[in-house]
């Protein structure tokens, strides 16, 4: 089966099993990565429809499904990501004598992956970025780029790589227009125009937001509207420095998880950076997260990989004494127990599982606000 149709089969049981709203939204990528205006056409018209009539729920279920049986008949050519889009090498770059040094740091990006940069403020997350997206100079190292664009010179390298800084500027006019203009200065046709920013209108929830104006928009959708004429320009590698900070919970999941299935594209994938505070969400989609301290990285996958053969690592946010967790513990291979003003972070050794901890838990009922299994996340950086 190739990775169109197992998209498309994953499509199909979204709306079978009534997840409209995620499925919609993956059948929306698989009508991208088709690049055919028709498709483009038949979700517009679905997705004007479905926002005219909210509570028919079957009926779109059906229409989506015709839509995606026209999706399945066209053939999509894989892209190889096999090669890095990005190898940076021993990269540094510093402030100035005694100021902030970043680096040395060594990094492949690949399309089609999410890399998630945490740290706590001021350790070089924006620093890394900027650099990367050639936005910043470098003192040492060297920066390779393999892109399929050609440039001739550092400003056309930098229309492929796209840098979205934590505040963005103003714009006039609407939203609609805005995005018209992208393409326009692209030399994009009219009718073209049209049907691809508002493909990209509806893939990115603006539909009843597309006649409003800057001040019209919450940050929320101020970040989306970015997102949608970033990605109006078919950038290779993608940069974006906190593009959660403005959003609620809900909408950071959501948007976390379309970046990851665009950046997935079967045919146009992009490499994806984000910075960010949202240590979980971010790691729950990215391929790889990389957590600077002081400036220089620590890839989860070596340091936690290899802690998390000898300790099973647990956080717990309860109200009870110290002496009290460590009764519950006792018999269940507790190591360590420290207390960082907040919640607990206890190690115990590895043949400990996370099912016995919550078992003993219940079991003395103690009253937990929140407890996770951090061994494999970057939370225990933040935490220690
Ligand atoms: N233009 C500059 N000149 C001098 N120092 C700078 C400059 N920009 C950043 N710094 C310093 O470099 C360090 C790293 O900053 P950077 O913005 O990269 O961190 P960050 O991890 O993105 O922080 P935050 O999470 O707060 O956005 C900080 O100590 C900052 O004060």
């Amino acid at each position: 089966m190739t990775k169109a149709q197992i998209r498309i089969n994953e499509v199909i049981t979204f709306l079978k099993n009534k997840d409209i709203f995620l499925g919609y939204r993956k059948l929306m990528d698989c009508a991208i990565d088709t690049q055919d205006l028709d498709i483009y056409e038949d979700v517009i018209a679905l997705t004007d429809w479905k926002e005219k009539n909210p509570l028919k729920e079957e009926l779109l279920i059906k229409k989506s499904l015709e839509v995606l049986n026209k999706i399945s008949k066209i053939s999509i050519t894989e892209y190889n990501t096999e090669t890095p889009a990005v190898i940076g090498t021993e990269l540094t770059k510093s402030y100035g004598y005694n100021r902030f040094t970043l680096g040395p740091i060594s990094i492949k990006i690949h399309k089609g992956e999410v890399y998630g940069l945490v740290g706590e403020n001021g350790n070089g997350k924006t620093t890394l970025l900027r650099v990367l997206a050639k936005e910043l100079k470098f003192n040492d190292g060297s920066l390779l780029f393999n892109l399929d664009s050609k440039h001739h010179d550092d400003y056309d390298l930098r229309s492929n790589l796209v840098y979205i800084p934590q505040r963005t500027q103003k714009w006039y006019g609407s939203l609609k227009d805005n995005l018209k203009f992208v393409l326009s200065s692209y030399g994009v046709p009219p009718k073209e125009n049209e049907t691809r920013v508002l493909m990209m209108i509806a893939r990115f929830g603006l539909w009843n937001y597309k006649h409003l104006k800057w001040n019209e928009l919450s940050s929320g959708y101020k970040m989306r509207f970015e997102l949608a004429r970033t990605l109006l320009r078919q950038p290779e590698i993608l940069f974006l420095d906190e593009p959660l900070a403005n959003l609620d919970v809900l909408a950071q999941q959501v948007i976390l998880e379309d970046l990851k299935s665009i950046c997935n594209s079967i045919n146009n994938p992009i490499a994806l950076i984000l910075s960010s505070q949202q240590l979980y969400e971010v790691e729950k989609i990215s391929d790889k997260v990389i957590y600077l301290k002081d400036g220089k990285y620590k890839e989860n996958t070596e340091v936690i990989e290899e802690d998390s053969k000898n300790h099973l690592i647990v956080e717990i946010d309860c109200q009870c004494e110290r002496d009290t967790l460590k009764q519950v513990f006792t018999n269940l291979g507790l190591e360590k127990l420290i207390f960082n003003g907040g919640i607990y972070v206890a190690y115990f050794s590895i043949e400990t599982s996370f099912s016995s901890i919550l078992e003993a838990l219940g079991k003395h009922k103690i009253e937990v606000t929140y407890t996770r299994n951090i061994t494999k996340s970057t939370r225990r950086f933040f935490v220690s």
